[in-house]
């Protein structure tokens, strides 16, 4: 318990390391004064040191001065194009809402800014590869923000699956459920034309988690079934284009794949909040493994590995015996130092690719398809340039 209450301190209160003198830090600013920034970005940088979170840009001088101050960044700009306007800035952080995704991120790749996006990655399969084209043609980088897979628990459960330990692997099964009122009325997550939906937020998770521990891609999808999001103050468009909750099963070949995500599960009897169900479940013909928490696993998290003969073990990484990092590091520290490796042309043991990336949308798309409640919006094309539209990457995705 001990460890435990030092190691979660320590995530959120992490030691402040000065930047380098050496190199020149790599100058971060963020789209949105986001909920999420200093989370995923903010305090990861505190014990980087070659990172300094430079800027931030808001719709509005006021909101964004005033999270500036707050978390001591240089530069609050109004407006998101001022941001990428200056050329200060070396890497953007789009924390927008998934509708903006796109628009924003093309326009940072157009600035010449590397960009870190958040998940899902956009609103369609279409936009991901034109974001990606566009990075290709001017040179920079691009990279989905999915910070569970840079986490080494991840990474050791995959590592796990894939020894053949559990034998051939046949049926993959992920839940990860919210309890009732954690996301509450009026967020993004809400808002079809913000790009909202329960399979869009969680479930580009429960996607991607299925297709990266069975090293597959979908071959189908068998069923798609949700709950409509229902606000108390309702209006016809959230009830009609938004999950609340989504439950899908799919075919990988010949592994069969079942994916819940529930952004508020119901209260019991309207009143006691259901416990959040997180876990990977992979099921082999000679054992299984059961990743729980595989999305927070520096809070806690446990590999249970079952293989013939009834034998159990239970792992847990919150450090990798090689590699960086240390117990406290976070998801997203862990994604941090990856991205920078990445940048500085240093290797990296993880890194989310452009297949990756792309397969994940094309599946979270198929899902609403099937579901019945149809693809998210896509957004106006972002004009490349005044003669020629944004390009288009050719290679459709195979695998991830
Ligand atoms: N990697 C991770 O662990 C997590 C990732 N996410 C992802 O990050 C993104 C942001 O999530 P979160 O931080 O919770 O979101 P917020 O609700 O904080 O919204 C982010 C920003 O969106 C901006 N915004 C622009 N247009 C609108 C609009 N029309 N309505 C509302 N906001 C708008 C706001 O910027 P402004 O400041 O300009 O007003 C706001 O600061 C999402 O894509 C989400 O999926 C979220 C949580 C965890
Ligand atoms: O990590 C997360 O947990 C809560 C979600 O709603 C959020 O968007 C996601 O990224």
């Amino acid at each position: 318990m001990a460890s435990l209450l030092k190691r979660v301190y320590t995530a959120f209160n992490p030691p402040i390391v000065p930047k380098s003198t050496s190199v020149k830090p790599l100058k971060f600013g963020i789209l949105g004064a986001a909920n999420i920034g200093p989370l995923a970005l903010i305090v990861p940088a505190k014990s980087h040191p070659e990172v300094v979170i430079y800027a931030v840009a808001a719709r509005n001088l006021a909101k964004a001065q005033a999270y500036a101050k707050k978390h001591g960044i240089e530069k609050a700009y109004e407006g998101y194009q001022a941001m990428l306007d200056d050329p200060e800035v070396d890497v953007v952080y789009n924390a927008l809402p998934n509708a903006l995704h796109y628009e924003w991120t093309m326009k940072a790749l157009l600035a010449g800014k590397h960009v870190l996006n958040e998940k899902p990655f956009s609103d369609t399969a279409e936009e991901a590869r034109e974001m990606f084209a566009l990075a290709e043609k001017k040179g920079v980088v691009l990279v989905e923000a999915f910070h569970y897979r840079f986490h080494p628990a991840a990474k050791r459960a995959k590592e796990i699956i894939e020894s053949g330990e559990i034998g051939t692997v046949k049926e993959v099964s992920v839940d990860l459920m919210l309890s009732g009122g954690s996301i509450p009325e009026g967020d993004i997550r809400y808002e079809y034309s913000l790009g909202g939906g329960a399979f869009m937020d969680l479930g580009s998770y429960v996607m991607n988690s299925i297709r990266y521990f069975s090293s597959s891609n979908p071959t189908s999808v068998e069923e798609a079934s949700y709950e409509a999001y229902q606000p108390r103050a309702a209006t016809s468009d959230y009830i009609k284009n938004v999950d609340r909750r989504m439950e899908v099963k799919l075919k990988l070949g010949g592994i069969k794949a079942t994916g819940r995500c529930d952004l508020s599960m119901p209260n019991i009897f309207g009143i006691i909040p259901r416990f959040p169900q997180i876990r990977v479940l992979v099921q082999g013909d000679k054992g299984s493994v059961d990743f729980f928490n595989f999305v927070l696993p520096t809070v806690y998290h446990s590999i249970t590995v079952k293989t013939e003969g009834g034998k159990k073990r239970v792992e847990k990484v919150y450090k990798a015996k090689e590699g960086k990092g240390d117990e406290w590091w976070t998801t997203w520290r862990f994604q941090l130092e990856a991205v920078v490796d990445h940048l500085r042309g240093r290797e990296t043991d993880v890194w989310i690719t452009k297949e990756d990336s792309i397969a994940n949308m094309e599946w979270i798309e198929n899902v609403y398809e099937k579901s019945g409640l149809g693809r998210r919006p896509r957004p106006e094309p972002v004009i490349v340039s005044e003669s020629q539209p944004a390009p288009v990457a050719d290679d459709p995705p195979t695998q991830s």
